[in-house]
């Protein structure tokens, strides 16, 4: 099959340019802007969890005819008070965004309220005000019940309905949104389009990367991004949609072509009351709203749940049962998986050079997503096909040593256990396991994460992950309590990263294969509101080229 498809009225090779797009991509070095919370000390930018916040104004992007302050109303229902003939060119939730032509939405928080920062945006000269009670300040404002329900309707509509120019594909789950976005991003270029790209190691247009924020941005920074991807002439865009951005509102006013589903298992207990409200959260995006139709991957619990709860017709997806979409002949090898993949009669040789079988299930979702869009799934199998990697998924870290490592993000009970049954299909010898729980996170899945940690290893060591504000020994004691559980598995404690990589690294013998779970792509570490550098990746390489000091020279606990 040829590789060459019709990019506007040009013929051109686009293998490469989805091979290029789809390889490995690492964070961008350069720090360009303030944080806010962590403070980063080190010389590249710093991992998801503390990314950095614009502070300056964003600029307003040219627009024909920019909305007035009454149009904003009319589609929310809000009320003005004030004139309601002012125009409104950007709209922020951060005052200090705020400024001539860019109005601010006073939007309470959970540990600030927006109101309070009225007045400053007001002296920077912003055109009005978005308010759930009227301000005695001297600007136009609009009145709604709630601002954060209002945010992304009006964001929409201040940036022109983007979505509406676009083909937005979302996907949801706990775990393989990152990995099916960027296979969705390489099925669209081989199909021709000019995708974009939101999600949590990166946000990119057309292929090149923009500061982003966090997985799924805020509604305001959403719409201004997808504005400036559809005048840059994106037609198309793969999108993490998280539990936190449909809880928050953020993807109101996004409308989605097709939306798809990976799974559900324990996460994010820390932001949502209970799995009911986590899976509440990741629902509400299978409604006529966000999408005429959808994906759902039935190989859990809720995946068959979502199918039969879905207010939109959805397309049943399994790697083991004969749904709609489906695979047969399943080879999984340690540098990849060919399979083929059913979507209803037709199907097509998929060879995907991501390991592990659960990414034959992120595959076969980001075919059936990109099916329910009108993408042409041949093309699509075959863009998939050139994505060489995606970054800290399953990443190898290879110094010539006679041994696999795997740098991974797992930091799930489920994704940990997941990983660690894929990495024994690397080699004949034993499985090393490193890994740490976040801090000021889900407290509650670090002793099921201990524990599926020591279950799926031979030999295991838990260390810390981003501390955070927490002390990083209870963070520890609390994966020890789920480890005991385990039975004839040897593992230890070294709260110290480096030197607990540096440890599986010493262990691992000819054969073997060592996993450094639940950081991937990350190059900080947060402790105490500081960010240093450190790279999982970059470690390993260093430790493996016997340019990092030996774990001889660092205590830890042992058991
Ligand atoms: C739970 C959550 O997502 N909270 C976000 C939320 O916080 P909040 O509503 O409590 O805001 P707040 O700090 O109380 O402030 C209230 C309002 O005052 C405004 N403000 C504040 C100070 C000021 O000087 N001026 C000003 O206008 C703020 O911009 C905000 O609009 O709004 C803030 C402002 O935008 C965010 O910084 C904050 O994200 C926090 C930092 C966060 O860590 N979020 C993570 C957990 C997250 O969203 N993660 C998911 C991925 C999860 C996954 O992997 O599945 C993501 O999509 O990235
Ligand atoms: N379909 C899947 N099912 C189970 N585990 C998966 C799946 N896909 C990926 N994983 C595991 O989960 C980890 C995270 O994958 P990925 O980054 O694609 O998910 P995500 O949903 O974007 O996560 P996050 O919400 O943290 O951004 C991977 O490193 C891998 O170990
Ligand atoms: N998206 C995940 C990232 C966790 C990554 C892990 N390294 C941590 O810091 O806990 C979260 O917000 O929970
Ligand atoms: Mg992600």
């Amino acid at each position: 099959m040829t590789r060459a498809t019709r990019v506007g009225a040009t013929r051109v090779d686009v293998a490469a340019a989805a091979a290029a797009d789809a390889d490995v991509v690492g964070p961008d070095p350069a720090p360009r802007r303030a944080l806010r919370g962590a403070v980063w000390i080190g010389s590249v930018r710093p991992q998801h969890a503390s990314r950095p916040v614009p502070t300056e104004r964003a600029d307003p992007p040219v627009s024909a005819k920019l909305p007035a302050l009454a149009e904003l109303a009319a589609r929310v229902g809000g009320e003005v008070v004030g004139d309601d003939r002012v125009t409104i060119g950007d709209l922020t939730h951060d005052s200090r965004q705020a400024g001539p032509g860019t109005a601010f939405a006073c939007r309470p928080g959970a540990t600030a309220d927006g109101h309070e920062f009225a007045g400053r945006a007001v002296t920077q000269g912003t055109p009005a005000l978005v308010v759930e009670r009227v301000l005695d300040q001297p600007a136009p404002q609009l009145r709604v019940p709630s601002v954060a329900d209002a945010l992304g309707e009006l964001a929409a509509t201040v940036h022109g309905d983007p979505s509406h120019e676009l083909r937005v594909l979302g996907i949801t789950g706990t775990n393989g949104k990152t990995t099916t976005a960027y296979l969705l991003e390489a099925a669209l270029v081989q199909a021709g389009c000019t995708p974009g790209l939101v999600g949590t190691v990166e946000t990119r247009v057309r292929g090149h990367p923009v500061p982003g924020l966090r997985t799924t941005p805020e509604a305001t920074d959403l719409q201004r991004l997808l504005r400036r991807m559809a005048d840059d002439g994106v037609d198309s865009v793969a999108m993490e949609v998280s539990s936190h951005g449909l809880s928050l509102g953020r993807v109101r006013g996004t409308r989605f072509a097709a939306v798809g589903f990976t799974n559900l298992s324990q996460d994010h207990l820390d932001f949502h009351a209970d799995m009911e409200a986590y899976y509440r959260a990741k629902a509400a995006l299978f409604d006529p709203a966000y999408a005429p139709t959808g994906a759902v991957c039935v190989d859990d619990p809720y995946g068959r749940r979502l199918a039969e709860e879905a207010t939109i017709p959805v397309v049943r997806v399994s790697r083991d049962a004969p749904e709609q979409v489906r695979a047969s002949g399943v080879e999984l090898r340690p540098d990849g998986t060919r399979f083929r993949a059913w979507l209803g009669e037709a199907s097509f040789d998929v060879t995907l050079r991501l390991p592990g079988p659960f990414n034959v299930t992120n595959a076969l979702l980001a075919l059936a997503i990109a099916d329910g869009a009108g993408v042409d799934p041949a093309a699509a199998a075959l863009g998939i096909a050139g994505i060489t990697g995606v970054a800290g998924r399953m990443e190898r870290v290879d110094e010539g040593q006679p041994f696999s490592v795997l740098v991974d993000y797992a930091h799930t009970p489920d994704s940990v256990a997941g990983v660690l049954e894929a990495a024994r299909a690397f080699a004949p010898g034993t499985v090393i396991g490193v890994l740490g729980c976040g801090g000021d996170r889900d407290r509650a899945k670090r002793p099921l994460m201990g524990r599926a940690l020591v279950a799926g290893s031979d030999y295991a060591i838990l260390t810390s992950d981003n501390p955070r504000s927490e002390d990083p020994r209870a963070i520890l004691e609390a994966m020890a309590e789920g480890a005991r559980e385990v039975a004839g598995h040897a593992w230890e404690i070294e709260p110290d990263r480096r030197a607990a990589i540096a440890k599986a690294l010493e262990h691992a013998g000819p054969g073997d294969v060592v996993v450094i779970a639940g950081k991937g792509h990350e190059v900080g570490q947060e402790v105490e509101g500081v960010v240093a550098p450190f790279d999982d990746r970059a470690v390993a390489r260093e430790i493996l080229a016997g340019e990092s000091p030996s774990c001889e020279e660092r205590s830890g606990e042992g058991q």
